[in-house]
Order: structure tokens, then sequence, then C-alpha cells
């Protein structure tokens, strides 16, 4: 007979992103599907776009990656301050955009100043992963802009560090938080290939380490209350 609890409450993960061009997009993919396979009740969320047209109409294969990629992820339920209100364990991803957050991440974090104000984020498991194009492109300094904005909303960070051998593959390595590198440029039909084996078992990783220390924390506070 199973000694499970089976009246341990699950834990719940957000998964909220924004992909121009598909790399965030299928890192987000990975993370959901650990999510899944952990037994935790998850939410995959997509930040919309709040342009309508390409950032760049000159830059023609950007334009056409960005369009693909908008097909692609147009099934994704867009996320609402309630999918942050709603999680114990919050995972934000964004590209890496000179060097910080991505402007429609940035303003779907803004909605979140009346949630954050009643204190509504506090004590939840947080952290963050990101796309750059280019190695030395500011993946650090993106993780530590979005990451800065769990410190005002009193997350508990849990960041990957160098705690699992995946984080040492090559195509890995940022202690801040999973990074992949798409290289110099978003050709259409060929989105997020340059996302690799290694990135994605990278995020799984990071989803469960932070899925592992909301489960510690529940059970420390179920604990503490009696
Ligand atoms: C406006 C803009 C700014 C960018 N800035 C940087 C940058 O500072 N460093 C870098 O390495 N890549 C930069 N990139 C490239 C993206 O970070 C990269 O293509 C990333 O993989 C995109 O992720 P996505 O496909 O999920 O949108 C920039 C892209 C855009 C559109």
């Amino acid at each position: 007979m199973s000694t499970a609890d089976t009246s341990a409450p699950t834990t719940k993960i957000s998964i909220v992103y924004y992909s121009g061009t598909g790399n965030v997009h299928k890192l987000a993919l990975a993370a959901e599907e650990a999510a899944v396979k952990a037994g935790a009740e998850v939410r995959l969320r997509r930040v919309p776009e709040y342009v309508e047209a390409s950032l760049a109409p000159e830059f023609t294969e950007w334009t056409e990656a960005w369009q693909e990629n908008a097909a692609a992820i147009a099934a994704v339920p867009t996320a609402s301050v309630d999918d942050l209100a709603w999680a114990d364990v919050i995972l934000l991803g964004g590209p890496g955009r000179f060097g910080m957050i991505a402007a429609p991440l940035k303003h779907f974090i803004e909605l979140a100043w009346p949630l954050n104000a009643r204190g509504g984020l506090q004590g939840k498991v947080m952290a963050s992963f990101t796309s750059t194009g280019a190695p030395h492109g500011g993946q650090e300094a993106t993780i530590l802009s979005l990451n800065a904005v769990f410190y005002h909303w009193g997350g508990i960070i849990v960041p990957p560090g160098v705690t699992d051998e995946i984080m040492t593959a090559p195509s890995n390595g940022n202690p801040y938080g999973v990074s992949s590198v798409s290289g110099r440029q978003a050709i259409p039909g060929r989105l997020a290939e340059n996302v690799t084996e290694d990135n994605l078992a990278a995020v799984a990783y990071q989803t469960r380490r932070m899925l592992d220390v909301a489960d510690a924390l529940r059970r420390g506070r179920t604990a503490a209350d009696r």
C-alpha cells in the first residue's frame, strides 16, 4: 500500500514568458513539461506584444521570423495578473534586449502593481530564464533585471546555480538563470534552432529545483502552523 500523503496540496506553478522569435517559447515549453512530470499544477502563459507592427519592418527576415512565431504561439493562453496571484512558484522568461528585460514583459510586470501593493506576491518561489543573440550579449544583466523585480515582490529567488551537472554543459553555465544563445539572426523557417537539448534539460532542472524548494517551504509552513 502506498504511504504517499495524498492529502498534500499540489504545488502550483505559473510559467509566464514573452518570446519574439521562439527561443524563449521553446525553453518555456520544456519548463512546462518538467513541471507536469513533477506532478505540479501548471499554467503556461504568454505575454502578448503590445505593438501591432514589427519593431523593425526593414529587417525582413527578423520580421518574418517574428510573424512565424506569433502564429506558432497563438494557442498559448495570454498571461493575466491572476496567474501570478494563483501560483506558489513563478518562473518568468524573456529575451535579453540591450542587456535587459523586453518591454512587453516589463509592461505585464507593471500590471501586477495592485497585487504587489496588497502583499499578494510575497513568499512565492521565483526565478527567471532568458535567451540572447550572443553569449556575452547580456544574459546575466537580463536575468538580474528580471530578478530585481522579485526583490520588490518579496519573492524567494531560487537560481539554478551550479547545483547540477547539467549546468556545466558547454551551452549552459549561467548560474543566475538558464540561458540559451540564438545566434546573430532570426531566420524564418528555422525558429529556435540553436536552443540545445542541454538548454532544455537545464530549464527542466531549474523548474524541478523551484518546485522542490516550494514543496519544502509548504511543508515547513504547515508544520509551523500546527
Ligand atoms: C530589440 C532587440 C534587442 C536585442 N538586444 C540584444 C542584446 O542586447 N544582446 C543580445 O545578445 N541579443 C539581443 N537581441 C537578440 C535576442 O535577445 C535574441 O534573438 C533572443 O534569442 C530572442 O529570443 P526570442 O526568440 O524568444 O524572442 C535583441 C533583439 C531585439 C529584437
